[in-house]
């Protein structure tokens, strides 16, 4: 006969007693290409928050996020609140965080270089605490972190390729490893590397750069090389309700899904009822308070879920929840990121059955050498990630690199994104235009 609760419990305790005792943010800035999108170009550096939660148990999490100033000061400020919490209590963590920033109605400092807007600053704040509680919460129950999601479905996770238009190298600095990418042959001899070194099974072209003829051929240039795999075109809102259902048929039969052509729900409603692929958003669905209208008016067919700003891995999968019972798809936005947010992606994907497209992932930019993480825990084979299967987010923060990008964070002088800032330090004459075409 099974033991009773009671029985049971002294072997339990000491597994499940942990309280926060404190917090440290640790603002870091890793190199990064000049990479073009529709409000501008990628500065020299990318900045990201790592986030350790520390508890009474002697064990300690993390997770990663945005690392522009006003996110930083939010993130502290949440900080503060939030010792004492029990680990294992994320509704009382999230509702601490939206206490402190209950009179925070600033919309700046999103990190996102105003590509998305309107997300919910609670959970963007909460994403990086969600993150490093799961990741506590898997140590002390020694269990991966896609086990305390439900369990992995899958024991690898696909990632797609996601090219950009770029530049050789950023003013006055030499011509990076990738070099320039900036007609349809560039951005073709860029997809074979990727495809070549990752293995990468789907594509993702960032658009909005250029005349949508040219992309438009880019992608067609894309298909004719690359026969089988799903193609995707993501302009961030760049064109209008005509110009999107121009490249919408003209893209017939050859993209897997267009993203975010034009802005706001009605527009992409509008476009949607007259191009002949599924229409896919990380633009105008970005919160839960977003997904009643876009469902009422028909205006996606998949939402990008993003756990740096829906709230974390367990607010992520009460989207895939929506997305499943409305029938819609569900795919997985990124930024330039490091190794603790990967793991967390690759848990996340690993525990959620409908989020079967191939997620972005912005890694391939970014130099192998610099990370937080112990190298080796996550690596591309087949265009997949292997789900980590040590206890929580299974990686490791090296002291050493941490420190080293913390150094180059101060070094920097970058205190938030700014992509149409350094587009017009660079060709003054340059416009933020949305739509542009
Ligand atoms: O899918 C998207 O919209 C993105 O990946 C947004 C990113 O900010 C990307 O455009 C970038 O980093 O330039
Ligand atoms: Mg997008």
């Amino acid at each position: 006969m099974s033991k009773s609760i009671l029985e049971q419990a002294p072997v339990l305790a000491n597994l499940g007693q942990a309280a926060i005792t404190g917090v440290t943010i640790t603002p870091v800035a890793f190199k990064d290409p000049p990479l073009l999108n529709t409000v501008g170009v990628h500065e020299p550096f990318a900045l990201r928050a790592i986030v350790e939660v520390h508890t009474d148990a002697g064990v300690s999490g993390v997770g990663e996020t945005y690392g522009d100033e006003a996110h930083l000061a939010r993130l502290q400020a949440a900080a503060r609140s939030l010792p004492g919490t029990d680990i294992f209590n994320i509704n009382q963590l999230r509702a601490k965080v939206a206490a402190v920033l209950a009179a925070d109605t600033s919309q700046g400092g999103h990190g996102m270089s105003g590509m998305v807007t309107g997300s919910s600053t609670t959970d963007r704040v909460l994403s990086p605490f969600d993150v490093a509680a799961l990741d506590i919460q898997g140590k002390l129950l020694g269990r991966p972190v896609s086990d305390l999601l439900g369990g992995a479905v899958r024991e690898t996770v696909d990632f797609s390729g996601y090219l950009f238009y770029k530049w050789a190298g950023h003013p006055d600095a030499e011509a990076d490893s990738w070099g320039e990418a900036l007609d349809p042959q560039g951005i073709v001899e860029q997809a074979r590397r990727m495809v070549r070194d990752y293995g990468f099974t789907a594509l993702k072209l960032k658009g909005g750069v250029f005349e949508p003829d040219q992309e438009i051929a880019a992608i067609k240039a894309l298909r004719a090389e690359f026969p089988g795999l799903p193609l995707r075109l993501d302009p961030n809102a760049a064109w209008t309700v005509e110009t999107s259902i121009r490249v919408g048929r003209e893209l017939d039969g050859v993209l897997e899904y267009l993203e975010d052509p034009t802005t706001g729900i009605d527009a992409m409603a509008q476009v949607r009822r007259a191009v002949p692929m599924p229409l896919a958003t990380n633009m105008c669905v970005v919160s839960f308070a977003d997904v009643a209208p876009a469902v009422a008016a028909g205006a996606v067919d998949v939402i990008l879920s993003d756990h740096h700003f829906w709230g974390g891995l367990r607010r992520s999968q009460a989207l895939a929840g929506i997305t499943d019972t409305f029938g819609m798809g569900l795919s997985m936005h990124s930024n330039s990121h490091l190794g603790i947010s990967l793991a967390a992606m690759v848990h996340l994907a690993a525990a959620t059955p409908n989020l079967d497209y191939a997620c972005d992932t912005h890694w391939p930019w970014k130099d192998p050498e610099e990370d937080v993480v112990l190298p080796g825990s996550l690596e591309f084979k087949d265009g997949a990630v292997a789900v980590p299967t040590l206890p929580g987010l299974g990686v490791e923060l090296d002291r050493g690199r941490l420190e080293k990008l913390h150094r180059q964070y101060l070094a920097s002088g970058l205190r938030s994104r700014d992509d149409t800032g350094y587009m017009q330090r660079i060709h003054t004459a340059y416009e933020l235009k949305c739509p542009r075409w």
